[in-house]
């Protein structure tokens, strides 16, 4: 199968996820193997309280695995120091911004921070890569405007292009879809698809989308109770894997669609 002969970017091996508090451990998944290959788009999805967001930043070092192991271009994630990782991987998280009072060419020029110096000059090549992701997600025409000034859909683009100057192999991305309409909700998700396939990165995002995601992922992370399986979409309808996602009182996957229909 031609995805297997690609580079692999990011493995797990045998992980669990979770949190430690003084009191007791709580398990949210465990048993986690997954693979994700050069220039792959994957959507990670699962039903509210799953465990996405901590799969996701437990993949970025955010917080540390209960067990188990991450390996990003082979080598394990904790021996992988902020700066390194800082050029293999970009996060883009749904958390409000902090930093609204930047220019779109500001925030986007963050990206570059693993690589300018201390004082944070950018030289004539950040300025070029900057340009470029703007180009990338379309937001040339608004470079100028200030942050806050935003729609959250310009506002989601803006920190895909911050992710793309940053110039990593990896981009994971938490909920990037998150209170868009249908028609923006399409063009995030074409737009990381795109990018995908024309700069060869590989691109991870959770999402609630789950017909979009079939329609568009090269493979899909699909999280249940006690179960985390990666494969492509059509091998994941064939073998039932989204009749899992949800009690089947209301809502019913339709294989022939691919898609979720309200039971009546
Ligand atoms: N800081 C934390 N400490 C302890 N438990 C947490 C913490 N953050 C999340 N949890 C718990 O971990 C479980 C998984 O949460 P997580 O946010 O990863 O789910 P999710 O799949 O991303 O959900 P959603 O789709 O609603 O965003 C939930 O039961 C949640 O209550």
């Amino acid at each position: 199968m031609e995805n297997n002969e690609q580079h692999i970017i990011l493995k797990t091996k045998n992980l669990s996820i979770g949190y430690v508090s003084k009191k007791a451990q709580t398990v949210i998944a465990s048993g986690i193997n997954i693979e994700l290959h050069q220039g792959e788009l994957v959507g990670l999805v699962g039903a509210n309280g799953i465990g996405k967001s901590t799969l996701l930043r437990t993949l970025t070092k955010v917080q540390n695995p209960i067990k188990g192991q991450v390996f990003i271009n082979n080598k394990p994630l904790e021996k992988q120091s902020a700066l390194d990782l800082a050029k293999i991987l970009s996060l883009v998280l749904t958390e409000k911004l902090i930093s609204k009072n930047l220019s779109v060419f500001e925030l986007v020029a963050l990206g570059r921070q693993p690589y300018t110096n201390w004082v944070g000059n950018l030289t004539s090549e950040d300025i070029f890569i900057v340009n470029q992701a703007l180009e990338q997600t379309h937001i040339e025409d608004i470079k100028h405007k200030k942050c806050f000034e935003l729609s959250d859909g310009q506002l989601q683009k803006v920190m895909i292009a911050r992710a793309l100057s940053q110039d990593t192999n990896l981009i994971i991305l938490d909920e990037p879809t998150t209170h868009l309409d249908m028609y923006h909700k399409a063009y995030i998700l074409k737009l990381l698809k795109k990018l995908a396939k024309e700069t060869g990165k590989t691109i991870l995002f959770s999402s609630h989308e789950i017909d979009l995601a079939i329609q568009l992922c090269d493979s899909m992370i699909v999280m249940t109770k006690g179960h985390v399986e990666i494969d492509q979409p059509c091998n994941l309808i064939q073998s039932g894997a989204f009749e899992k996602l949800f009690p089947k009182d209301l809502i019913a996957f339709d294989e022939t669609t691919g898609s979720f229909r309200i039971k009546k």
